[in-house]
């Protein structure tokens, strides 16, 4: 889901005013397209040409009363559902009294100062987020679809619409994680229940919530129906849907449920991404930036036994004289030279290569679908890749050994490692800096 600028228009007579809240707002709330304007018939020439996301204006304006130029937005067609925020001296009578009748979303007490003020266009913003998103739409009125998308659509969705529930659910099936031809995917899904095809809006959730095993953060699903009795809402939710709403649609009704709805799939993509981040902090090491042991222990028995992965070769590389390097020119000299040494790993391989630390100065490569001769060419790259790096600015070698299940195909991780490794010690015992299977 990107994130798209909150488009904020900010009424004030006072010069002073508009500077010190557009300087505050700059540097509070980056991602903010402000625009200022010093009096009421302004502001109007400016609702002509764009929507924004939240009107702010001072409560006596220089032409105008704010309180009117508020009127004025809720009678525009394009901008009546636009929060206003009406800033004035005090919570003055008028205000609380007619303020709301005039369709004031809520009002700033300007007494407080401006860097209240931007905090609480802050808050109003983050409880009240722009609309982002893309969103599959499956209605098959002609015109009940052409209202609802032009709804969205002016409040910055991306939608697609389809007619019937196979057309959806061919878009999903593409969209679907994993394929590498897949669009952007869909953040929700909002669908008529009633459609005239061979599949009903309910069969479109069933396939959502049981073919594609989509749960309801994963996808959230906001059904459209006609006034219904209590039975068939309760049959919407047993069907999956998350929530519904009645036609005739009330745009702030549909607007509110299809805010909470992305906020639920915003809230699960980042969970899912910490997730993702966690689990990578977790298995690689921290200093070199390739995975960790325990990571190579518990992934590579299951690359080992991946008959796609046949014949795997490990390769096992291990600093040569790291302790004269330690000692002579210190551990901090001798920590970069493994965080290079690592980069340089994790850059040099193809993907679904496994690069792991194995020891102190000691790294292991699991090489998918390679011979023994093809391993021994990939090690001597690295060798040579190695020589040439002058980590921290130190000449620096490595010894290799190399194994393959191509010449012992029953060998387990442990088995291969153990090949390597003899085969690094006769590397080491011959001379260092040089690859041995
Ligand atoms: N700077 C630094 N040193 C480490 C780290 N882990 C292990 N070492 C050092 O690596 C050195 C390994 O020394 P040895 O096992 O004797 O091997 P060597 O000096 O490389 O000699 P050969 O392998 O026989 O060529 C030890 O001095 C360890 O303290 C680390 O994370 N950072």
């Amino acid at each position: 889901m990107s994130r798209k600028l909150t488009r904020i228009l900010v009424i004030d007579g006072s010069e002073v005013a508009r500077t010190i809240i557009s300087r505050i707002l700059d540097e509070e709330m980056p991602r903010t397209q402000l625009t200022l304007c010093g009096s009421g018939r302004e502001a109007q020439a400016r609702l002509e040409e764009q929507h924004y996301d939240l009107i702010t204006t001072a409560l006596l304006l220089p032409d105008m009363d704010g309180l009117d130029l508020c009127r004025q937005v809720r009678a525009h067609p394009s901008h009546h559902h636009t929060p206003v925020i009406v800033v004035s001296g005090d919570a003055n009578e008028r205000l609380l009294q007619e303020g709301f009748a005039a369709g004031v979303t809520d009002y700033f007490d300007k007494s407080l100062g401006y860097q209240a003020f931007v905090e609480f266009i802050k808050g109003f913003t983050q409880r009240n987020p722009g609309l982002v998103g893309r969103v599959l739409y499956v209605e098959d009125s002609p015109t009940t679809a052409r209202h609802t998308l032009k709804l969205l659509e002016h409040h910055g969705l991306q939608v697609v619409h389809t007619t019937t529930a196979e057309e959806a659910i061919e878009l999903l099936q593409h969209n679907a994680p994993g394929n590498p031809e897949a669009d952007a995917g869909f953040d929700i899904v909002m669908t008529d229940f009633f459609l005239k095809g061979a599949m009903t809006g309910g069969d479109l959730l069933h396939a959502i919530r049981s073919k594609f095993r989509f749960t309801q953060q994963e996808m959230p699903v906001l059904v459209l129906t006609t006034a219904e009795s209590p039975d068939r809402q309760v049959e919407v939710f047993h069907a999956g849907a998350n929530d519904f709403v009645q036609k005739p649609i009330v745009e702030e009704i549909l607007l509110a449920r299809v805010r909470s709805l992305l906020l639920i799939k915003q809230q699960f993509t980042a969970l899912k991404l910490q997730a993702e981040e966690m689990r990578l902090l977790a298995t690689t090491d921290s200093l070199t930036g390739v995975r960790n042991k325990c990571y190579l222990l518990r992934q590579g028995a299951g690359f080992l036994e991946d008959r796609r992965n046949q014949p795997v070769a490990a390769l096992l590389l291990d600093i040569d004289h790291f302790k004269r390097l330690n000692d002579s020119h210190g551990h901090l000299t001798g920590d970069q030279v493994l965080e290079e040494v690592g980069a340089l790993l994790n850059a040099s391989v193809r993907e679904g290569t496994l690069v792991a630390r194995f020891g102190g100065e000691e790294f292991a490569v699991l090489l998918p679908r390679c011979r023994l001769e093809e391993a021994q060419a990939r090690a001597e790259e690295l060798r040579a890749g190695i020589e040439a790096l002058r980590p921290a600015s130190h000449i620096i070698t490595v010894s290799v050994g190399v194994a393959s299940t191509e010449t012992c195909p029953d060998a387990d991780l442990t088995a291969l490692l153990d090949l390597a490794d003899r085969a690094l010690y006769t590397a080491k015992e011959t001379g260092r800096n040089r690859v041995c299977a």
